[in-house]
């Protein structure tokens, strides 16, 4: 028997990410083959990006996907939200050359505590939520405080890109394959001052960092490497990434609802106090995942360069929240 469809809601679904998402979540790459869904777009409400999204929609209707059982475009949260059983944060503004994405706050805070509020009116009680909209953190530390009536560990920041480039910058050094690369984490903002740990890290069981056995890399070359290969994006395609975005919100998603088998992963999820890190706040963590619950990997030794690198994302995100006060 075939399954009953899900609703999935996607937020600026004319805009770069949107068109290199929403065609993989019809084709089932995000809850599987099997799985029929219902996209419910989010546009602004105005005429240029709604007459965008019409177009999207004609194309995505060309596809003829089989799981893509209906489709419709929306001007307001309170429509779009209704009953979905996930919802991808994609709409707000990007940065552009030269721009830090904490400068995106003041523009972009405001999207969330609305979206925030409309998914707690009216989006199922279990919804997954995903924020993809910079900076991601602190937009889902907004969204889900305006969502009082929703469980507050049902909104996710994306950290996945961020884990998807170290694993890339790690398979170069150590000319591995991205495949046979375990236990890899990122903890804190998405933002360059993440910290992508491979201190546990083991590609067919050999140690990773044993197999680096180079620190000052480590320090001077991987984590800025990768803490500042979005603003080198933008530098080399005029545009932030997309592609890479669209294809990390799929694994976060994919990875919540289907599972890890173990393996770990990377999410930004409100903290319940792991790692000494202040309840609330919206953090990336090694988690696994398993019947669509997320479970932190607990116990991990926190070694005094790590704690620094811990401490400083963890400044940077009380800073951000601090920042958005008026809008909780
Ligand atoms: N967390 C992450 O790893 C990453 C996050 N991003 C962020 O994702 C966001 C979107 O990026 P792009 O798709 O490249 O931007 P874009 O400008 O191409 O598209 C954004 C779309 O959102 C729409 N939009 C704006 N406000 C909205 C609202 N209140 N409701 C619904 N739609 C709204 C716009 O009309 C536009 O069509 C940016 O904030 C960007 O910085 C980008 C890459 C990675
Ligand atoms: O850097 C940006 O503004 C876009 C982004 O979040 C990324 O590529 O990581």
């Amino acid at each position: 028997m075939s399954k009953k469809p899900v609703r999935v809601a996607v937020t600026g679904a004319a805009g770069q990410i949107g068109y290199a998402l929403l065609f993989r979540i019809a084709s089932g790459e995000m809850l599987g083959k099997d799985q029929p869904v219902i996209l419910q777009l989010l546009e602004v409400p105005v005429e240029g990006p709604q007459k965008a999204l019409k177009g999207v929609m004609m194309e995505l209707e060309d596809c003829a996907f089989p799981l893509l059982v209906g489709m419709e475009a929306h001007g307001d949260p309170m429509t779009a939200f209704k009953d979905v059983d996930y919802a991808l944060l994609v709409g707000s503004r990007p940065r552009g050359p030269g721009m830090e994405r904490a400068e995106l706050l003041a523009i972009n805070g405001a999207i969330f505590t609305a979206q925030g509020k409309a998914l707690n009116a009216v989006a199922s009680r279990n919804v997954k939520v995903l924020v993809v909209g910079n900076p991601a953190n602190t937009n889902a530390f907004i969204a889900m405080k305006a969502a009082p009536d929703l469980k507050p560990g049902n909104f996710t920041a994306m950290l996945r890109l961020d884990h998807n480039r170290a694993l890339s910058q790690i398979a170069a050094k150590t000319g591995k394959a991205v495949a046979d690369i375990e236990n890899l984490c990122v903890w804190g903002n998405h933002s360059p001052t993440m910290y992508a740990d491979y201190r546990f890290a083991t590609i067919k069981g050999e140690s990773v960092k044993a197999m680096i056995n180079d620190q000052e890399w480590n320090a001077n070359v991987f984590l800025p490497t990768v803490g500042k290969r979005g603003a080198a994006i933008i530098e080399a395609r005029g545009l932030s990434s997309a592609a890479s975005a669209a294809n990390a919100a799929i694994d976060h998603m994919r990875d919540w609802a289907l599972g890890t088998n173990g393996k770990w992963v990377t999410m930004g999820i409100p903290s319940q106090g792991w790692y000494g890190i202040p309840k609330d706040v919206m953090f990336g963590f090694p988690v696994t995942c398993e019947n669509g619950e997320y479970k932190v990997v607990e116990g991990l030794e926190i070694d005094a360069f790590s704690q620094g690198c811990i401490d400083k994302t963890l400044k940077e995100l009380t800073d951000e929240q601090a920042g958005v006060a008026h809008l909780i």
